[in-house]
């Protein structure tokens, strides 16, 4: 489990994190979501320790993460797939990983054959496209079997046929009990494989809750009815406590069920020519919540 408890970081006068307390659980897949620059990768920073906090603490399975001396086999990260030496092979990088870490030989290749880069393990790394060094990336956060696991962005560059595959093996790690924690700027990347949502907008929480009560939150949710007797069935919704818009013969109303409007068409004699659930998409719900806290918007002018 990962414990972020009133975290803050300042880089000078810019504050990156600010009072950030949340709970990533084993056997799950949780979101991390943000617009960009919202904080995501100081925060992931500061869960292994790269970062110091300015105030507030970090911990993973109730100890900092600095304080493990074969830190991959506790924690596995993919932070940036840049970041490895173009003139190394992949086997050469990840047999030094495992060597660092005190992690069997035998694991490079398993984890290499995991990932599909068994064909390319002795080409050098700087000859890979983006997929690749991603997929060598998450290579490396499994090599040391670790039971908690960080992916900032994982899905940059991967084609679809990777992005699937990627979304599989996030799903069948967390079945496997382990905690996946899985950063991203973009709610359409997280809506098919996290259980679990962290939003964050400026540094600060926005949400911390499942994905479904995360999609319940965007105010497009409502129920659709096309009768020819709108004006009377808007007027008993209303005093049933839901808020109504007219157009035409469709009525959308929020704060009342499907179930409810047909209850009361029926009670009222009101013909319904169509009763239908709105669930508004995660997407809107996101980009609702994180409005606000969108640094670069276009056609604003600053
Ligand atoms: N080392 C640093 N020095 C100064 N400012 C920093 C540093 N690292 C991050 N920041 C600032 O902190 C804020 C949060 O950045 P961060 O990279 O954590 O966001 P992010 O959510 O990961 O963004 P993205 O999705 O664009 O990667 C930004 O305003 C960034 O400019």
């Amino acid at each position: 489990m990962i414990e972020v408890n009133e975290l803050t970081k300042r880089y000078g006068g810019t504050t990156a994190v600010k009072d950030l307390t949340f709970t990533v659980r084993p056997g799950l897949v949780t979101g991390f979501l943000g617009p960009n620059g919202s904080g995501k990768s100081t925060t992931l920073r500061m869960v292994l320790g790269l970062h110091a906090p300015t105030t507030g603490t970090v911990t993973v399975d109730g100890r900092p993460f600095r304080s493990r001396p074969r830190g991959l086999r506790h924690v596995g990260a993919l932070l940036d797939a840049s970041h490895v030496h173009g003139g190394r092979s992949a086997t050469a990088h990840l047999a030094a990983l495992a060597r660092s870490n005190r992690i069997p030989r035998g694991r490079v290749d398993q984890v290499l054959d995991q990932v599909g880069l068994a064909g390319a393990a002795r080409r050098r790394i700087g000859g890979y496209s983006l997929g690749m060094r991603q997929r060598l990336g998450i290579a490396g956060a499994l090599l040391g079997d670790p039971p908690v696991l960080l992916f900032d962005e994982p899905l940059n560059g991967l084609d679809p046929e990777g992005v699937k595959w990627v979304r599989e093996l996030f799903r069948s790690l967390a079945a496997e009990g382990r905690t996946v924690f899985v950063s991203s700027h973009l709610m359409s990347e997280m809506e098919h494989t996290a259980d679990e949502l962290v939003v964050i907008g400026r540094g600060e929480l926005i949400a911390a809750e499942s994905i479904t009560d995360f999609a319940g939150r965007g105010s497009g949710a409502g129920v659709c009815v096309r009768t020819p007797h709108g004006d009377r069935l808007a007027a008993l919704l209303t005093v049933e406590g839901a808020t109504v818009r007219a157009d035409g013969d469709l009525l959308t109303a929020t704060g009342v069920s499907a179930q409810r409007v047909g209850e009361l068409a029926l009670d009222h004699r009101i013909l319904l020519h169509e009763v239908t659930t709105r669930n508004p998409s995660l997407e809107d719900a996101f980009m609702e919540l994180t409005a606000d806290s969108v640094e670069y918007a276009a056609g604003e002018t600053r």
